[in-house]
């Protein structure tokens, strides 16, 4: 029976997440990291860890089937990949940033700058749109301590806080694009392949969307129900259940967490008590 093969990074930024993913799919992995190659025993995948930045091409050969990797890089390499789906994790851009002291915030500036990068196509194509020409510059790693040393007039790095730009004393100014974690898959892959795959594209829903949502309880006196229920931004209609008390009733329903904190107001306002919000594990709506 065929394996569905996929990369995650062997070390870094990915990794934890990368792991937990396939955990919370319950897809449980035998080995530690320090073989590059595992396998599954509870579901039809080999796991291979893998450097971040050579998946792309390990994709497009088809030496992998699926990848957990920053989109940002697919960008840069520009392969022939199709995202399957966004992760949620990892989220970033990839931004320019000048010396603090620099006054402009205009991509003007960099008209004749030289530019320190670890993403050098992803700085071309967008100069190029820009009708700006810069000299880039190719540093593998800490470019932003490339104008400190003299090395450049500014960078184009991964931000995320922002705090390795601030130590450094620069400042973001241009962001050319967001990335965060996804599920990519190689141009070609087998009928059986396909099938171990959309197995798995729907455990993941199933997590992300549980992770987004809560499940919330409330006791509502019974002649508020309608008011209650119809601020609920609910998936169907809502539970509502009879207390022991009489005129007195508790409503179920499923809620996004952001928009928790959008409605806990109106809720109240509206007679809703004893409010309680409670973690989902898988949702398969
Ligand atoms: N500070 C950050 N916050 C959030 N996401 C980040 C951050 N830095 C990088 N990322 C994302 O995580 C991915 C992996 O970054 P990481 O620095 O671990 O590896 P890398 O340097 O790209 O590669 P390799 O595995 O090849 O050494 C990046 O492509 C980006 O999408
Ligand atoms: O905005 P921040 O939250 O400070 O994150 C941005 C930093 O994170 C990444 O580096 P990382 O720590 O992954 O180190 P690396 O250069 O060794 O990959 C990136 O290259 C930035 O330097
Ligand atoms: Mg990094």
């Amino acid at each position: 029976m065929s394996k569905l093969k996929i990369a995650i990074q062997k070390s870094g930024r990915l990794y934890e997440e990368s792991l937990q993913l396939l955990k919370d799919c319950g897809i449980f992995v035998n080995n530690g990291k320090d073989q590059l190659k595992v396998s599954v025993d509870n579901f039809p995948m080999e796991i291979m860890y893998l450097r971040n930045s050579d998946i792309p091409q390990y994709l497009e050969d088809g030496v992998v089937d699926v990848a957990i990797l920053g989109e940002n890089l697919l960008v840069e390499k520009g392969k022939n990949i199709k995202t399957i789906q966004q992760l949620g994790f990892s989220k970033c851009r990839v931004s320019l940033a000048v010396p603090k002291e620099v006054e402009s915030d205009e991509i003007s500036y960099f008209q004749g700058k030289k530019i320190a990068t670890s993403y050098p196509n992803t700085l071309k194509n967008f100069l190029e749109n820009q009708g700006i020409v810069s000299d880039i510059h190719v540093i593998s790693g800490s470019v932003e301590i490339a104008p400190n040393i003299g090395l450049a007039d500014g960078i184009c790095d991964i931000v995320s806080s922002g705090s390795t730009l601030f130590k450094n004393g620069l400042r973001e100014t241009v962001t050319l694009l967001k990335s965060e974690a996804v599920l990519a898959q190689t141009p070609q892959l087998s009928a059986e392949k396909e099938a171990i795959l959309e197995k798995f594209v729907f455990r993941i829903k199933a997590v992300l969307k549980a992770k987004n949502s809560k499940y919330i309880l409330l006791n509502v006196p019974n002649e508020k129900i309608q008011k209650v229920a119809g601020v609920l931004p609910v998936l169907k209609s809502p539970t509502v259940i009879p207390l022991a008390e009489e005129g007195w009733s508790s409503i179920h329903s499923v809620i996004d967490e952001e928009r928790f904190w959008e409605v806990i107001d109106e809720l109240k306002e509206n007679g809703a008590q004893d409010i309680l919000i409670i973690p989902i594990d898988k949702m398969v709506i």
